[in-house]
């Protein structure tokens, strides 16, 4: 038992023999490859090598869910990025945050588990095959999850992957506040939002990745379980390794490219001479991530020929999709101050409040520290607002679920701490809760472009946001409605202080304050798009997930999406993970 288990049986970029050769290698142990890596070496007669650029990081810390996704604490396995101005955004930065290590971003996320179901209805009416709900993806989220306090048939029960619900969602006061203001306003309550017979807009309590012992349950610890993984021989898991390209090389008597094996090297930077090549016999499958995978793409020569040749890298395929259409999900921070014992920062006043919460983890995982710092949501469709931001009594057809007209395109995610960017901020020291009113549904898209060919610098990231005029409007009607929320509370009593909101309600002073202070949401998706080469935007893999014009080359994570999708992003980068699995287990007959 933990902290005597044995350590983790990984490897590091040395230790992979010279020359080794593999079935299936898989690029970054991420969120998609460790699911993918769990299911490829569940046959014994195949030989699957992950490699991931990060460490593995399984101390106490962790474990603990909400400490897990403190950036401050020395260890926590991330990244920051900070993105280009963005030119709608008065030409501010924003910082992607990345989680780095086995596991990738389920090390340092908030673990919230949201499937999406009309989500992929819209990729079916946008011609992905076999990439609807009902039929072809509700077995497959089914699959890897073990849902604990959900009972429906169509929540899995046998998955490696556990969540769970936290009813103590009264732990904020602010928490179950909001919940009654968004009831008064006439939103319905879900008690399972990720299910098909949910209403699509609707307040809901989270299902959130935490296993029986309340312990973070990234996919490194569900899908790559240390037993597992020593059982494992035909499984090598190399990490502090940073994959710097695929060798495609030419087929006789075939105009295609097949990827042949994978450069890589030691991530440290400062041991970046030293060159490995694995080869692969079968396929190589990329699960970098939306930031990396377009990157590893373009190093390797497949990318937008332009952009190829300026950097002199050899073009191997000219993909003009590859990079060119990152999505994600822009937030707008409204901050208001509460007393502080309805905070997370309780625990910066004192010992006590910090002591309490220890304990109470650690005896009876309970408290503050057993969940990550959200709890329950609110999803709206904000064509169903009226002008007063009240939703008018909802059809049948208007409720389903199912139906991509009527995905959300604002979710209102209460937090209880500030949202400042700085790593101190006068609001550490007050209590603070935050609405982050996060957009859905933009047309507007940025790109992720090299800024140098050395593998290890990283790439540019233009978030485009508000860059497509349909989307400020939406935007600003969320921020409203966020508004109206709290208007709500402070009615019912609750003592709400403005810390950071718009100066006044008219339109010109709420788009003024979203373009000071909207930021990403760490959703990025959609820069290897599913869709067809001809396709207005252009795409980079087809519906079995292969790159186009490359034999042997998939590509497997968030930025597949042919669109985001109006949910978290983690579950559905993990579908994706297991669909791809069975693509590949199909192609070389190792279907049981
Ligand atoms: C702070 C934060 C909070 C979030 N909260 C939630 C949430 O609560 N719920 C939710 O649904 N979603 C959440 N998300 C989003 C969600 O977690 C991610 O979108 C999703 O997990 C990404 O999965 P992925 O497989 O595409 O990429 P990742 O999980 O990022 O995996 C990519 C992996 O590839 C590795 N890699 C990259 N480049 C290389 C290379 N050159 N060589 C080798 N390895 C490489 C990386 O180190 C990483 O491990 C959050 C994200 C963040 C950052």
């Amino acid at each position: 038992m933990w902290p005597f288990t044995s350590p983790f049986p990984a490897v590091h970029a040395r230790e992979v023999p010279k020359n080794a050769v593999f079935d299936f290698i898989i690029v970054g142990g991420g969120t998609a490859g460790c699911c993918l890596a769990s299911r490829l070496s569940e046959d014994p007669k195949v030989t699957v090598l992950l490699l991931e650029r990060g460490r593995v990081v399984d101390d106490w810390q962790a474990r603990v869910p909400l400490l897990a996704s403190n950036p401050s604490r020395p260890g926590t396995p991330h990244v920051f990025l900070p993105s280009l101005p963005m030119k709608e955004g008065n030409g501010r930065a924003t910082t992607a945050w990345l989680g780095e290590g086995l596991g990738g971003a389920t090390l340092i996320n908030s673990l919230l588990y949201t499937r999406g179901i009309s989500d992929y209805n819209r990729w079916k009416e946008m011609g992905r095959t076999g990439w609807g709900y009902d039929t072809e993806l509700e077995s497959y989220f089914a699959k890897s999850e073990n849902s604990l306090s959900q009972p429906a048939s169509f929540r899995g029960k046998k998955g490696l992957w556990i969540n769970q619900t936290f009813p103590e969602e009264s732990v904020f006061e602010p928490y179950r506040r909001i919940n009654e203001a968004a009831s008064s306003l006439g939103i319905p309550y879900s008690s399972d939002m990720n299910s098909p017979d949910s209403p699509a807009t609707c307040t809901a309590l989270m299902d959130i990745a935490i296993d029986r012992n309340k312990h973070r349950h990234s996919v490194f610890k569900a899908f790559l379980d240390t037993a597992n993984v020593r059982r494992r021989k035909n499984l090598t898991i190399c990490v502090e390794t940073i994959v710097t390209g695929i060798k495609c090389a030419p087929v006789e008597g075939s105009a295609r490219p097949k990827a042949a094996g994978v450069y890589f090297g030691d991530a440290q930077t400062k041991k970046k001479s030293e060159k490995f090549f694995a080869r692969a016999t079968r396929e190589v499958i990329i699960c970098a991530g939306a930031i990396s995978s377009p990157q590893i793409l373009m190093l390797s020569g497949l990318g937008p020929k332009n952009h190829l040749e300026s950097h002199a890298i050899p073009v191997v395929k000219d993909l003009p999709g590859v990079g060119s259409y990152l999505k994600d999900h822009l937030g707008v921070p409204l901050m208001f101050e509460v007393p502080i014992k309805d905070s997370l920062n309780v625990f910066r006043h004192g010992i006590l409040p910090v002591l309490r919460h220890v304990l109470k983890y650690f005896i009876f995982g309970t408290g503050l520290l057993s969940v990550t710092s959200m709890r329950t949501t609110i999803f709206v469709r904000t064509a169903l607002l009226d002008e007063t931001m009240e939703l008018p009594s909802m059809t049948p057809a208007e409720q389903d679920a199912r139906n991509p007209q009527n995905a959300p395109d604002i979710e209102i995610q209460p937090i209880a701490t500030h949202l400042s960017n700085n790593e101190t901020s006068p609001m550490d020291d007050i209590g603070v809760f935050s609405m982050l009113v996060t957009f859905l549904r933009p047309k507007s898209f940025g790109s992720i472009r090299l800024t140098s060919a050395d593998p290890h610098t990283r790439p540019a990231i233009d978030v485009g946001f508000l860059t497509q005029a349909d989307d400020l409007p939406i935007v600003s009607k969320g921020v409203r409605l966020g508004l109206r929320l709290a208007q709500q509370m402070r009615a019912r009593g609750y003592p709400m202080g403005d810390l950071s909101v718009p100066k006044a309600e008219d339109a010109a002073s709420v788009d003024a304050f979203i373009r000071e202070t909207m930021r990403t949401t760490y959703h990025y998706t959609s820069t290897c798009r599913m869709a067809p080469e001809d396709d207005a935007q252009p795409g980079v893999v087809d519906d079995e997930l292969r790159v186009h014009g490359v034999d042997g080359l998939r590509v497997a994570d968030c930025s597949i999406f042919p669109d985001i999708v109006s949910v978290h992003t983690m579950a559905p980068a993990v579908v994706v993970a297991e669909k791809c699995a069975d693509f590949v287990k199909k192609a070389h007959g190792l279907m049981q």
